[in-house]
């Protein structure tokens, strides 16, 4: 072989680092979202859909076919479907046979079904290998490429070298898999979503709880109390004084929640003898919004450093004020006071 030959070589496209072509069903955000990602890390992507025509919103460089036409292309199928329209799978059992099938779907309640989505595409499909994956990648997310947040990609599925293929792709696509086990596991990826807010609830709640319960207290004690029996108007207070006061009662109180069920959770385990023993249901969820409830009690504790330098200025503005007076009083001439 000459030079000359093996310099074009060199530059012929290395045929072992071309990727794989990936289908997706369903042309709806989440499924464009991923194609888009796809064609760009170098994924030739067909999807699979009921109308083959090629709209503007269709990522450049997939094609559009019907989904039996799409499946046979690849051998990875993500269906972004919802799992309410899963049931136009049954008639392509046979085609499908054999491929990986990704399941990206959520539910909008907490284990709205008996079984997972991607169990129940697993039953309805029963000689594909699925998996569960993507769930908890937004497609805003994936098109805006503000993915720093939730780089992390759940994967799960009985069948290995199902899960490896998929675990790739993720990679390639510039994500973290994190391998959850076998299929078992899809219920609790998909609740995932769900539970990012329910985690805050509790805190929120329960400091808006004690908040107004200081507050009352301390609006009682020092305005209500002295209006009453002595006849002094305090209700300046109620604007700075009394948050003032009531911002780090709260954020120590916070943090004395933080701490406790750690405190609990050692006593229980003490008292059972053994720390591997599931902990009571209350005490599992008090401890998984520990960091939700340290996150308020340090808003607490910044609103109380804000407070804390609004009031020297206040308290100079008044003393500017009545020095003014003063000064003005006593540059008066005398007559003006016996006259
Ligand atoms: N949107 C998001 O941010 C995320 C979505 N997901 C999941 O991805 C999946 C798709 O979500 P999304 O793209 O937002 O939803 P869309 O409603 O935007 O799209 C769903 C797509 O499903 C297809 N479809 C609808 N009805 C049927 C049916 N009866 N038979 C066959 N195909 C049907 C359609 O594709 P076509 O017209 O091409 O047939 C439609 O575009 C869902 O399961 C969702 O839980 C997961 C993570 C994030
Ligand atoms: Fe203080």
């Amino acid at each position: 072989m000459n030079k000359n030959s093996s310099n074009i070589m060199a530059l012929a496209p290395s045929t072992s680092n071309r990727r794989e072509t990936v289908c997706i069903f369903g042309t709806g955000d989440f499924g464009r979202a991923l194609g888009h990602k796809m064609i760009q890390s170098g994924y030739p992507v067909v999807f699979g859909s009921r109308s083959t025509q090629i709209s503007s919103l269709i990522p450049k460089g997939a094609e559009v076919l019907s989904h039996a036409e799409a499946a046979q292309k690849a051998a990875v199928i993500i269906i972004a479907i919802q799992r309410q329209n899963y049931n136009f799978l049954t008639p392509l059992t046979e085609i499908l046979h054999g491929k990986v099938l990704v399941d990206v779907s959520n539910n909008l309640k907490i284990n709205e079904y008996p079984e997972s989505n991607a169990e129940y595409l697993a039953q309805l499909v029963p000689g594909a290998k699925v998996v569960k994956a993507f769930n908890t990648v937004s497609a805003w997310a994936l098109q805006s490429g503000t993915l720093d947040a939730s780089r992390q990609v759940f994967v799960c599925g009985d069948d290995t070298e199902a899960k490896q293929i998929v675990m790739n792709i993720v990679r390639a696509l510039g994500l973290t898999p994190l391998d959850q086990g076998s299929l078992l596991a899809a219920q609790e990826i998909e609740n995932y979503p769900l539970q990012l807010f329910p985690m805050w609830k509790f805190p929120i709640l329960l400091s808006f709880g004690l908040a107004a319960f200081f507050f009352f207290y301390c609006l009682i004690r020092n305005v209500i109390y002295p209006y009453v029996y002595e006849n002094k108007d305090f209700s300046f207070f109620i604007a700075i004084s009394i948050p003032n006061r009531i911002c780090p009662i709260l954020a120590l109180t916070l943090l004395a929640l933080v701490y406790l069920p750690g405190v609990l959770a050692a006593i229980i385990q003490l008292y059972r003898g053994t720390k591997y023993c599931r902990f009571p249901d209350w005490l599992d969820k008090w401890m998984l919004c520990r960091k939700q409830l340290g996150l308020v009690a340090l808003a607490f504790a910044s609103l109380h450093v804000l407070y804390t330098l609004v009031i020297p200025i206040r308290s100079f503005v008044k003393w500017r004020m009545s020095s003014q007076i003063i000064s003005q009083v006593s540059s008066l001439p005398y007559v003006f006071f016996f006259s």
